[in-house]
This record gives structure tokens, sequence and C-alpha cells, in this order.
């Protein structure tokens, strides 16, 4: 039987894939390639195709025996959906209705779908829990909670057991190097830091110094790619044994300021890094830390590079080996 995997040829699925292909399982991926790129797609089926692409998901199941899906397929930057909700409503969800749709025609019963902190909002408490108050601030994350939303309720209709798994900030690379980030234009922070520091940009901006967190900055919960990675694997192995549904935070408990993230990164690189301080980026909480408790005690997660400076090596390793990201082999 195979995996089903939307959105495997994007950074974190690519991750997922290729780890799921470590713990021998088969795994056919879709992807419409608006962000993704095929290079990091190895060694397994690829179709080219959107969720919306009734007739290529018919296709998958007629060529495999798939029973259970990984969705990563999304649009998930926060400050254009904040510009631009209606492109997050359509690709998210009337894009997830349309995939889901065909699951339930096919009879797949298990999903595994990628949320996220978003979906928190500006948190009452740190660390957050997953029975915390969900109340986003930006379109992405409503759009996040709305497919959560539907899912619980195909589970309740159709028996489609699903297991959200919301993610803090995912970042880190491959350590050996195969594959990484690659986004274009990139808007996460530590690649932007990364590029500053390979000299592609003059200086990082930081979005806003008057938040209420200790130097002013941001503080997000950062994540590695790998061990987001495994937590899928176990998800979707407890849902298949147990045939119950959830939801779990993915993060490692610590929160680190825009500057802190910064300073990590001219200390792993060596290298001088321009910033400055510009306006806040609309949509952005303050603080997101996670409780990961749930998936460690339930799932038997099991973080293998839990520490910032780990996740920027990684990632710094990637930058400089591919300065051009997948584009050096285009
Ligand atoms: N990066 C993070 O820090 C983070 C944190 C929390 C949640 N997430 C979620 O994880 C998932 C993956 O994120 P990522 O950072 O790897 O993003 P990404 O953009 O690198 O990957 C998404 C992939 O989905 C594909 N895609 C998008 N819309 C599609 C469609 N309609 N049909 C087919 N393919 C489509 C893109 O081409 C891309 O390859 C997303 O759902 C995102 O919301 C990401
Ligand atoms: O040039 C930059 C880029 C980012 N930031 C700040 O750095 C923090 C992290 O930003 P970014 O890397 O863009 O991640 P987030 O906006 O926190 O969102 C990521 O993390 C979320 C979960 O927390 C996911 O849901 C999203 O998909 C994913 O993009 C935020 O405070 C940004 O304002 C800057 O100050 N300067």
């Amino acid at each position: 039987m195979a995996i089903l995997v939307t959105g495997g040829a994007g950074y974190i699925g690519s991750h997922t894939v290729m780890y799921l292909r470590e713990q021998n399982e088969e795994v056919v991926v879709l992807d419409n390639l608006t962000k993704g790129h095929e290079q990091a797609v190895v060694d397994v089926p690829f179709y080219k195709g959107d969720l919306t692409d009734g007739k290529v998901i018919d296709q998958i199941f007629e060529d495999h025996s798939i029973d259970s899906v990984i969705h990563f397929a999304a649009s998930s930057l926060v400050g254009e959906s904040v510009t631009n909700p209606l492109e997050y409503y359509r690709n998210n969800v009337a894009g997830s209705h349309a995939l889901v749709s065909k699951l339930v025609e096919h009879g797949v019963k298990h999903i595994v779908f990628s949320s996220t902190a978003a979906t928190y909002g500006n948190p009452e408490r740190t660390p957050i829990e997953e029975s915390d108050v969900t109340a986003p601030t930006n379109p992405y994350g409503e759009t996040k909670l709305a497919i959560e939303k539907m899912l619980r309720w195909c589970d309740d209709a159709y028996g489609l057991k699903s297991v959200s798994l919301r993610y803090f900030n995912a970042a880190g690379a491959d350590p050996e190097g195969r594959i990484g980030e690659d986004h274009d234009p990139e808007s996460h922070l530590i690649p932007i830091v990364l590029q500053a520091a390979l000299g592609q940009r003059e200086q990082v901006s930081i979005f806003g110094d008057d938040y209420d967190t200790k130097d002013g900055t941001c503080v997000r919960d950062y994540i590695h790619v790998l061990d987001l990675a495994q937590a899928h694997y176990l998800a979707l192995k407890k849902m298949k044994e147990t045939n119950e549904s959830g939801v779990y935070n993915l993060g490692n408990g610590k929160g680190f300021t825009v500057k802190e993230v910064i300073e990590t990164c001219r200390s792993v690189t060596g290298k001088t890094i321009e910033a400055e301080v510009a306006p806040r980026r609309a949509g952005d909480p303050a603080t997101l830390i996670a409780s990961s408790s749930k998936a460690i005690n339930e799932l038997g997660w099991n973080p293998v590079y839990p520490e910032l400076s780990q996740i920027v090596a990684h990632a710094w390793s990637w930058h400089q080996n591919n300065p051009k990201g997948y584009g050096d082999n285009e």
C-alpha cells in the first residue's frame, strides 16, 4: 500500500518523502510545482497536478494502491495571506475540499494534515497546548483552521480519520545535504538571514521591534524539518493502529526572538550580517511557542535536532552548497 503525499515537491513535503522512503514506505507525490521542485522528489513516482485536478487524482488511484494521504499542498505565507486572502481561501480551503472529496470517493480512511501554529493567533499563554483557544490573526491561519474543522466533520460523516499536525516554524535541511529549502521569493527568516551571510542580500529587515517580548522582536519556536518528517511517520502509524483522529503541536518548546535568530546565524556562519529594523509585518503574532508534550507522550515523537544552532548549521550547509537552490541543477 502506498501513501499519497500532496505538496511532496515542497520544502517540508520533500524531506518527509525522503524520510518515509528511508522507513521503506511506498510513496507517490502529487504537486503542481507552483512552489516546489521536481528535483526534490527523489526515487518516488511523481504526478504533476493540482489538488483540484480530479483526473490526475483518479489516475493516481488507478496506478497505485493508496491507503493513506499526507496533505502538505497549500499556500503558506502569513504576510501574503493578509494582502491576498481570496487566494488562500481558493488554494487552501477549496483545494483541500476538492482533494478530500476525491479521497472519500476512493474510500481513503486516513489523512495527515499540515496545520500550523498560526491557528492559535495571539495565544493566551505559552507554551501553547492543543486545547488552547484558536483565534487566528491572519487568513492563512483561518484557512488551516477551517480545513481542520472540515476534516473533523468528515470523520463523523464518512469515517475519514485525520491527524492535524500544527507545526511551529520549520527550518533546517537534510543533514546529508541532498535536499533543502528553496523558495522564490524567499520570505522565511532563517533562509533570508543565510542569504545575507552569503552576500546575496545586503541586509536583513527585522519586522518590528516594539512587540511585547524580551527585545521587542517576534518570538518563534523553530523545529527541524526532519523532526517534522519523523512526526508525520509516527502520526500516520498511530492513526492506522488506533483508528483515532487527533491534533498535535510540533515544536521544540523554546522561543527565539528575531534578533536571537540573527545572532545565532552570525555565530554559526562566522559572517557579518547586517540587520535593520523595519515596520511590523501584518498578521504576525508576537510570540508562538509550542508545548509538544502530547506528541512526545502519545506518538513517541523524539526530536533528534532540537538545538537552534544545529538547525541553522544544516540550513547553512545546504545554502552554501546550493547558493541558487535547485536552480543550480536546472
Ligand atoms: N514552513 C513552515 O514553517 C510551516 C509551518 C507550519 C505549517 N506549514 C505547512 O506545511 C505545508 C508545507 O509547507 P512548506 O513550507 O513545505 O511549503 P512549500 O511551499 O515549500 O510546499 C508546498 C508545496 O505544495 C505545492 N502546492 C501548493 N498548492 C498546490 C495545489 N493546489 N496543488 C498541488 N500542489 C500544490 C507547491 O508547489 C509546493 O511544492 C503547508 O501546508 C504549510 O501551510 C509550514
Ligand atoms: O525578513 C524577515 C522575515 C521574517 N521576519 C520575522 O521572523 C519571524 C518568522 O517569520 P517567518 O520565517 O516568515 O515565519 P512565520 O511568519 O512565523 O510563519 C512560518 O511559521 C508558521 C508557524 O508558526 C507557519 O504556519 C508558516 O507557514 C510559516 O511560514 C516573524 O516574526 C517575521 O516577522 C523578519 O523579521 N524579517
